[in-house]
């Protein structure tokens, strides 16, 4: 039996240096989980609602520990996110907080696993996954919400896409940071670093554009497998009043779309996320209609992880690749659902992390899990290499 005996819920701290909940959970064989919620900055106005930690913590305790402890096994994931629900009894998790649902979602999950003796990417994937795994989208240098005094464009990511193993793949990706840093000191600009370890300069975006390039195609050289580059633009974060708006100027929708064809064309670029308002169905299938078949349009901010957000962007063909961020929505199942989804029309998965994030390494086991072809959390930086060697050590068993 892997009934749930116990949950304990704590504040620890995020790599912001903010509170964030913890959460222990205990079964009646002796299996135990623990996971932490991650925090985003440049949040979707639709995503799940964070509460203080501490609110969090009291609201749970009070009103979904009596539905989970003793009454629901852990290794039942439906069950546990279903009771979770229950207790929370809105769309958005504004009762207990995302935040304390999806800490106990993934504790619950990390229990069943261990209370079957298994690996969690297995636990949730089943005995055939392993087999696939993600290609790492590495933050490389970043500003918008993310960095102060940086770029507009908060993430330029390296794409090791040609990369023969995620051992590859990731050093890859250090190694493209490394030589970013050695292009910025040798034109004398300072390597500030962002909220994601990603280097936040004091330039443009377009000089990032070429630094990047130039980064990556020297990388590519010496490894001797094709590593692109792409962004996430995070445009809800530049859009006011139906312009996106820069530090060199103010574009319209229809120069938007203009803008981003161009650099998936001058860059050959590989991915683009959230190129657009995050509620822009309509303009985002005009783009994707443009470049789709030439690069990846990635919703982030535009779908939150939410199936129904997702299927109107199905319907009007309004991306081919969905970002998936368990706290979005608040429980594994939504999130595994969303990639099942997607998968079934042929939308692309990218699991991330958030900028606030913690050691807590359950997203690389949902993107092996759920066989997601890609996974999106950093490159350098504790929290972010908790990840990236999490990948490492399930590559080196599957
Ligand atoms: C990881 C991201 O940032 P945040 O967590 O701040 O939303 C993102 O926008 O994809
Ligand atoms: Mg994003």
């Amino acid at each position: 039996m892997t009934r749930i005996t116990d949950i304990e819920l704590r504040r620890v701290l995020d790599s912001r240096g903010n509170t964030t909940v913890e959460a222990d959970v205990a079964t009646t064989s002796g299996g135990f989980g623990r996971a932490a919620a991650p925090s985003g900055a440049s949040t979707g106005e639709h995503e799940a609602i964070e509460l203080d930690a501490a609110d969090a913590i009291e609201r749970a305790e009070e009103a979904a520990l009596p539905l989970l402890e003793s009454e629901v096994d852990a290794e039942d994931q439906r069950a546990v996110d279903a009771a979770l629900h229950e207790a929370d009894g809105t769309e958005n998790f504004s009762e207990i907080g995302a935040n304390a649902a999806v800490a106990i979602s993934m504790a619950a999950a990390k229990a069943g696993a261990d209370s079957n003796g298994v690996p969690l990417y297995r636990h949730l994937g089943g005995t055939f996954r392993g087999q696939d795994m993600p290609t790492p989208l590495g933050n490389v240098i970043g500003g918008g919400e993310h960095a102060a005094e940086a770029t507009n464009i908060q993430e330029f990511l390296s794409a090791p896409v040609g990369a023969p193993s995620v051992e590859d793949a990731v050093l890859a990706n250090a190694a493209v940071h490394d030589r970013i840093k050695e292009l910025l000191q040798a034109e004398g600009v300072p390597t500030n670093k962002g909220d994601e370890g990603a280097w936040a300069p004091p330039i443009g975006d377009a000089k990032a554009f070429d630094i990047v390039d130039e980064a990556t195609t020297a990388v590519s050289e010496e490894l001797g497998f094709e590593i692109g580059f792409g962004l996430d633009m995070a445009a809800a974060e530049l859009y006011e009043d139906g312009d996106y708006v820069y530090d060199d100027g103010v574009k319209s929708t229809a120069e938007q779309i203009e803008y981003v064809a161009e650099m998936v064309r001058e860059y050959n670029l590989v991915y683009v996320e959230d190129p657009l308002d995050e509620n822009a169905f309509e303009a985002w299938a005009d783009l994707t209609d443009e470049v789709g078949s030439e690069t990846m349009i990635c919703g982030d901010d535009l779908y939150v992880t939410n199936v129904s957000r997702l299927q109107e962007g199905i319907d009007l063909g309004s991306s081919n690749s969905i970002l998936i961020k368990p706290n979005q929505i608040g429980t594994l199942t939504d999130a595994v659902d969303a990639i099942e989804l997607g998968a079934e029309h042929g939308i692309e998965s990218v699991v991330s992390h958030r900028s606030g994030e913690t050691e807590d390494t359950t997203i690389a086991h949902v993107a092996v899990g759920a066989a997601a072809p890609f996974i999106k959390t950093g490159t350098v930086g504790g929290e972010r290499t908790a990840k990236l060697n999490e990948l490492l050590r399930i590559e080196g068993q599957a």
